[in-house]
């Protein structure tokens, strides 16, 4: 089955609202092919810049869906710091990326967490980027593939098939995140077909394959075309590359 692609850019802590309306304009302004329906590009900008970013993007008619980087799972009330789905929802915000492991590691984001968010998006109808990856320890063990699966299997514990289809999972090693280590194309595809895997166990081989993986970790418009050219790979979630427009552009235009 044909997958789309998608491209989503991660633009983490990073441009404060004047910085984000620039770079999401110049990103508006380096689109000049049509990328029309044949790629989901997605800007995940930190919360204050959701609503800006969103507007210039409206504004243009661009094809760009917004998601936010995090999202919290009660629905509201006395949780200080934290935004709802229905706070991302009504700024327009498609779905969110939740379990980075930026999260998990500096903020105590557990699998449980991860899942229970999980489920408070697509009850909202939004969908969720479910990032997985295992530490440099991990993969020096060799137990990366074990580690990655359980880390998918407690994300969607409890999700339908319904669901669990709306929302795509991406792979991101956590030696390769911002270090210039990308992984190997094929040491990402393996992982990703072992992720595909266990969906199939969860969900059937034809849900599976209707399911995006992307990866993460140092992908550039250098590398970008290797690891797409990975039959389990589906797209990217990029960190450093989507903070410059010609950068983010080159590598949507690499999914077409
Ligand atoms: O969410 C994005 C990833 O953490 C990748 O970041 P990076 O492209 O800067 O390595």
């Amino acid at each position: 089955m044909a997958r789309k692609p998608m491209m989503a850019g991660n633009w983490k802590m990073n441009n404060t609202i004047s910085e984000a309306v620039v770079l999401t304009q110049e990103i508006s302004n380096h689109f000049e092919k049509d990328w029309g329906d044949s790629v989901d590009v997605v800007v995940c900008p930190p919360f204050v810049d959701l609503k800006p970013a969103k507007t210039v993007i409206d504004f243009d008619k661009m094809p760009i869906a917004v998601a936010s980087q995090n999202v919290y799972f009660e629905l509201k009330g006395a949780f200080t710091g934290e935004t709802s789905v229905a706070m991302i929802r009504e700024i327009g915000c498609a779905g969110s990326i939740v379990g980075h492991s930026e999260r998990r590691e500096y903020f105590g984001e557990t699998n449980e967490d991860v899942n229970k968010k999980v489920k408070a998006l697509v009850a909202a109808d939004l969908y969720a980027i479910v990032c997985v990856g295992e530490s440099l320890a991990v993969r020096e063990s060799g137990e990366m593939i074990d580690f990655v699966c359980a880390q998918v299997r407690a994300a969607f514990a409890g999700v339908s098939v319904e669901d669990a289809t709306t929302c795509v999972v991406a792979y991101e090693p956590i030696w390769a995140i911002g270090t210039g280590r990308t992984a190997t194309p094929e040491q990402a595809e393996e992982v990703c077909a072992a992720i595909r895997a266990t969906l199939a166990e969860m969900y059937g081989e034809e849900a599976a394959e209707a399911m995006r993986v992307l990866y993460g970790g140092s992908m550039n418009p250098g590398n970008v075309e290797a690891l797409l050219a990975m039959p389990n790979i589906d797209g990217g979630l990029i960190g450093g590359a989507a903070l410059k427009a010609a950068s983010f552009i080159q590598l949507v235009e690499a999914c077409l």
